[in-house]
């Protein structure tokens, strides 16, 4: 089978300063990649380049067959790319169900698949974006992501600052919109055992490059390597979260 993402030899980042330098990967559909590495060594970028939000330099793109180096932020949208970035991007002005219907296309996921998903955004449908919790905020972007019925999701840090058992919620949820619904999905994460768990691959970038390129089981069977990858051969504050997701992955 030909893989849905095809990455090769990217150059990006900001103006004239190179942040991606000759990065290259793969990713078939329904494939999850656990992308890592430590602080500012290029995670956000190439998710955001991916999304058509950084200075392309040079290297190729390709999202099923169809090249989006040259395509602006809406197009990939439009070509099958679910960007959830750092930030948040929901309409905090508008209810979660103007959210959702705002961006809503055809396909599997409409809102009401959102709500089965995320059942506190049905609780919540009719409130404002201003008054959800962070939690609540993370939920409704993916789900806005999700009704756009993309062929790959991008999420960038989905569990940044979040309470434990808002994390444990939020995993078993993004376990079961890719493992369990078969959607290509790059997730970015500081802690990075809980996204491992629910991953295929793992990719870790230093200085905008690629130091290691594997199988997710297999780093996450090696805390040594873990370790001078990343500096967390113990990571507590996902272990629980680790042990309940872990049925997602055999
Ligand atoms: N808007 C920007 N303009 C210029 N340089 C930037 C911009 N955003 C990030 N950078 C630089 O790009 C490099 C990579 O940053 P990036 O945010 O992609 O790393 P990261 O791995 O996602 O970091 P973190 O884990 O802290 O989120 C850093 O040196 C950073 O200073």
């Amino acid at each position: 089978m030909a893989d849905l993402l095809q990455v090769e030899g990217l150059r990006a980042g900001y103006g004239e300063a190179v942040v991606i330098d000759e990065v290259s990967l793969s990713l078939a559909a329904g494939e999850t990649m656990a992308l890592l590495g430590r602080n500012g060594t290029g995670k956000t970028t190439l998710i955001d380049t991916l999304a058509g939000a950084t200075r392309h330099h040079s290297g190729a793109i390709t999202l099923g067959g169809v090249e989006l180096n040259k395509l602006p932020a809406h197009a990939r949208a439009a070509a099958g790319i679910g960007w959830v970035p750092q930030e948040r991007n929901i309409f905090k002005s508008l209810t979660v169900h103007e959210n959702l219907t705002a961006v809503a296309r055809p396909g599997r996921w409409t809102p009401r698949e959102a709500y089965d998903m995320f059942p506190r955004l049905g609780e919540r449908r009719n409130n404002l974006g201003t008054q959800l919790s962070g939690g609540e905020q993370q939920m409704l972007a993916i789900a806005r992501a999700l009704v756009l019925n993309p062929r790959l999701l991008l999420l960038d840090e989905p569990l940044e600052g979040l309470a434990p058992i808002i994390t444990e919620e939020l995993l078993k949820a993004i376990a079961r919109i890719t493992r369990g619904e078969g959607l290509a999905a790059i997730i970015v994460e500081q802690h990075p055992r809980a996204i491992l768990a629910i991953s295929h691959q793992a990719l870790v970038l230093d200085h905008g490059t690629v130091v290691h390129a594997g199988p997710a089981h297999e780093l996450a069977a090696a805390p040594e390597l873990l370790e001078r990858l990343l500096g967390v051969a113990r990571d507590p504050a996902t272990t629980g979260a680790t042990s309940t997701t872990r049925g997602a992955v055999e």
